[in-house]
C-alpha cells in the first residue's frame, strides 16, 4: 500500500509545461521517473507572442535534478509535432496531459468571432490535434492515458467566458468520448477541473487565494489518473487547495407526460408535470453512457404502451395492481422440436420420431411446451428500471402448466399476462405471474410462474397471499411407486436455452458466479420438462392428449451432466413426484404433482 507510485519506463507529455499546472506536472512525473517532453510556445496567456525560455527553464530544472527531459516550443494545433517530439527523442509516448489554454475573457456583448475562434482552436483544436497524433501509438502498444483540461466555467458556466466556457465544456464531451473508444485498447481518457493560481487566474483571483491554490496540490491527483493502478476512465475530477472530488451528470426521476402512446404531450402536460421533471431528489440517477440515459426511455415507453401511467410509481409493492396488454405470439413445428431437443427427447425414443419430425403420422407436441410462448413476456415485466431487478439472483422458484385442450403443431395465440402477487420472503422476493394462451377456438392453456429474485425481499409486502395460486403438495408418506431417469448432457441447457430463455446463468460461467453457482446450471423449467416426460411416458401412455397439468417447486439446482431421478406416487389420475440429482442424492424438485385424463376422457 506504501509502494511509490512510480513512471519508470512511461513517456510523458505536457503541454504547456512551461509554467503553473503544466509545470507541476512535469516536475512531478519526471521526480517519479518519466521521461517529459516539456511543450510550451511560450506566448502570453492572450496566446500572444512566442519565445522558448518557458519550456527550457523546466527542462533544466529537471535535468539538474537528473531527471529526463526534452522542450517543444510547438503550437497544440500542430499538436503531431509535440508527439512526434516525444517518439523521436524517446522512442513512445504513453501519458498525455492537454494543459495549455490561454483566457480571452470578454462579456459576450463585446466578444468577437476571433476571441471565440482562438480560444476554440488552442483548447479544443489543440487536445484533438495531441490526442489524434497519440492515439495510434497508445492502440499499438495497448496502453494510453490522456488528461484533459476542464473548469468549473466549462461545467458551470461563468461571466465574460463564453468562449472559454464553450471551449472547456467541449473537453469534457471530448474525454467521455475517447474514454469509451479507448476502453478495449487500454487507452484511459480523464478530465481534471482544476482550479490553480498561474497566470492564467493571477488577475482575477484574490492574491491570498492564488496563492493558496497551488498547482503543486492538483500535481499529484492528475499523476494518480495517469498511473497504471488507476482503472479510472472517463471521470471528470476537480482538484484545488488539497481537494479532489468527481463530478457526474445527474438526471431527475423525471415524469411521464402521457398514459399511453396513443395520446399527444400537450404544453399543459409539461407545465402540471414540471415540479416532478426537476426534481432531483427522488429517483434521480447518474447515467454515465447513451445505453444507461436511454434505459429510462425505454422504460417510459413500454409504460406508456402499456398504458401503466408513470414509470416511476413502479415497485414491487404494486407490481401486481398493473394491468398488460395482451400480446400475439406465434409458433410452429419448429419451435416445438426444438424443445423436444432441449429436453433431451432423441430419435431412438419409443416415440422420438412423433417428436422431431414435423411430416411423421403423428407429430406431437410435448404437452409443457406453453412456458415457451409464455415466458418473454414476464422478462418484460421484470425489466423495468425502478424494480431494480439484478438478473444474476434470479432463480425460478415453481411453476404450473395447465393444458385446456391439446397443442397445436403450429398456432398463433393470445398472451394474457399478470402479476397475480409479489411475496416478500425475506430472503428474497418471490413474483408471482400467471401467463393464460388462446387461440382463434378459445383458451388453450394456464401457466403460473413463481420467480425467486434472492436478496429482494425486505420490502414490506406480505409473506403470503390469500389469492388462489397453485402450491406444492408433498408425496404420500410411503415409498415411490416407481423412479424414473434420465441423464442430462453436459451440453442440455446450452441447447434449452435456444427455446427462449437465454439467461446467461445457463452457459456463461463469470455471470453463473456472480449468481453463486460454481457452473452454469440447467434451466429449472429443462428438469421440470424432462420430469414431466418421464411421468407421461411411464403412467399416460405417452400421449400428450393425456396430460391435464403438473406442478413442481425447484428446492435446489441441477448442473448440466448430473441424473435426474424421478420418483413418483401414483394416487388416481394425479401422479406426486419429487426429483433428486443421482451423483448428489440432493432433492431439486419437491412437491410435484402431475394430473393425467384418464383414457376415455374426450378432451
Ligand atoms: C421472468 C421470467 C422468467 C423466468 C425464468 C427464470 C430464469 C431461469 O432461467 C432461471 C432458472 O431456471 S434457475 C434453475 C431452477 N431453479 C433453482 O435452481 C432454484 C432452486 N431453489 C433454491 O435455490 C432455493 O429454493 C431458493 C433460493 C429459491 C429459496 O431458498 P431460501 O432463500 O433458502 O428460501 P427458504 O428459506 O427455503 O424459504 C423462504 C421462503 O421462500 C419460499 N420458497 C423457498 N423456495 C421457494 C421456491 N423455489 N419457490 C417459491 N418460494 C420458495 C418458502 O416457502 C419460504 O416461504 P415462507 O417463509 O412463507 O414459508
Amino acid at each position: 500500500m506504501n509502494r511509490l507510485l512510480r513512471f519508470d519506463g512511461r513517456v510523458v507529455v505536457v503541454t504547456g509545461a512551461g509554467g503553473g499546472l503544466g509545470k507541476a506536472y512535469a516536475l512531478l512525473f519526471a521526480d517519479r521517473g518519466a521521461s517529459v517532453v516539456v511543450n510550451d510556445l511560450g506566448g502570453t496567456a492572450q496566446g500572444d507572442g512566442r519565445s522558448q525560455m518557458a519550456a527550457d527553464s523546466v527542462v533544466d530544472e529537471i535535468l539538474k535534478k537528473g531527471g529526463k527531459a526534452v522542450p517543444n516550443y510547438d503550437s497544440v494545433t500542430e499538436g503531431e509535432k509535440i508527439i512526434e517530439t516525444a517518439v523521436k527523442k524517446f522512442g513512445r509516448i504513453d501519458i498525455l496531459v492537454n494543459n495549455a489554454g490561454i483566457l480571452r475573457d470578454r462579456s459576450f456583448v463585446k466578444m468577437t468571432q476571433q476571441d471565440w475562434d482562438i480560444i476554440n482552436q488552442v483548447h479544443v483544436v489543440g487536445s484533438f490535434k495531441t490526442s489524434k497524433a497519440a492515439w495510434d501509438h497508445f492502440r499499438k502498444q495497448n496502453y494510453g492515458r490522456i488528461i484533459n483540461t476542464s473548469s468549473v466555467a466549462g461545467l458551470l458556466g461563468n461571466f465574460g467566458q463564453a468562449n472559454y466556457s464553450a471551449a472547456k465544456s467541449g473537453l469534457v464531451g471530448l474525454s467521455n468520448t475517447l474514454a469509451k473508444e479507448g476502453a478495449r485498447y487500454n487507452i484511459h481518457t480523464n478530465t481534471i477541473v482544476p482550479m490553480a493560481g498561474s497566470r492564467l487566474t493571477e488577475n482575477i483571483l484574490p492574491p491570498e487565494l492564488h496563492d493558496a491554490l497551488k498547482p503543486e496540490l492538483i500535481a499529484p491527483v492528475v499523476a494518480w489518473l495517469c498511473h497504471e493502478d488507476c482503472d479510472e476512465n472517463g471521470v471528470v475530477i476537480e482538484a484545488a487547495a488539497g481537494f479532489a472530488a468527481k463530478y457526474q451528470w445527474q438526471r431527475a426521476g423525471g415524469a411521464i407526460l402521457r398514459s399511453s402512446l396513443n395520446e399527444s404531450v400537450t404544453v399543459e402536460s409539461v407545465r402540471d408535470k414540471w415540479s416532478e421533471i426537476i426534481d432531483l431528489s427522488t429517483n434521480a440517477d447518474y447515467p454515465t453512457a447513451p445505453e444507461e440515459a436511454m434505459g429510462k426511455l425505454m422504460d417510459a415507453l413500454r409504460i406508456q404502451q402499456k398504458g401503466l401511467g408513470d414509470a416511476q410509481n413502479v415497485s414491487r409493492a404494486n407490481l401486481s395492481q398493473l394491468s398488460f396488454p395482451e400480446v400475439k405470439v406465434k409458433y410452429n413445428a419448429n419451435q416445438a422440436i426444438l424443445y423436444a431437443l432441449g429436453l433431451g427427447v432423441r430419435l431412438t425414443d419409443a416415440e422420438g420420431m412423433n417428436y422431431l419430425y414435423e411430416n411423421s403420422d403423428d407429430f406431437r407436441v410435448l404437452p409443457t411446451f406453453p412456458v415457451v410462448p409464455a415466458m418473454n413476456s414476464m422478462y418484460d415485466v421484470l425489466k423495468f428500471r425502478s424494480l431494480n431487478v439484478d438478473f444474476t439472483q434470479i432463480l425460478h422458484g415453481e411453476q404450473y402448466v395447465e393444458l385446456l385442450r391439446p397443442l397445436k403443431a403450429d398456432a398463433e395465440l393470445t398472451l394474457k399476462t399478470e402479476v397475480v402477487e409479489v411475496l416478500d420472503k425475506i430472503s428474497g422476493c418471490v413474483y408471482v405471474f400467471k401467463v393464460t394462451g388462446e387461440d382463434e377456438s378459445g383458451p388453450v392453456f394456464i401457466t403460473e410462474w413463481h420467480i425467486f429474485e434472492v436478496g429482494a425481499g425486505k420490502f414490506g409486502g406480505q409473506r403470503d397471499t390469500p389469492k388462489p395460486i397453485t402450491r406444492p403438495i408433498p408425496p404420500p408418506k410411503r415409498d415411490p411407486d416407481a423412479v424414473l431417469s434420465f441423464k442430462t448432457d453436459e451440453g442440455q441447457a446450452a441447447l434449452y436455452r435456444l427455446s427462449g430463455d437465454a439467461n446467461p446463468l445457463h452457459i456463461d460461467p463469470n455471470f453463473a458466479q456472480m449468481g453463486g453457482f460454481s457452473r452454469p446450471i440447467l434451466h429449472g423449467l429443462c428438469s421440470y420438462g424432462i420430469a414431466a416426460r418421464l411421468i407421461l411416458n411411464k403412467y399416460g401412455n405417452a400421449d400428450p392428449k393425456r396430460f391435464r397439468c403438473i406442478k413442481a417447486r425447484f428446492s435446489k439446482p441441477v448442473y448440466p451432466g448430473q441424473t435426474l431421478e424421478v420418483l413418483t406416487w401414483k394416487e388416481n389420475a394425479r401422479i406426486f413426484f419429487e426429483a433428486r440429482v443421482m451423483e448428489t442424492g440432493q432433492t431439486v424438485m419437491s412437491g410435484g404433482y402431475v394430473e393425467l385424463f384418464n383414457q376415455n376422457s374426450k378432451l
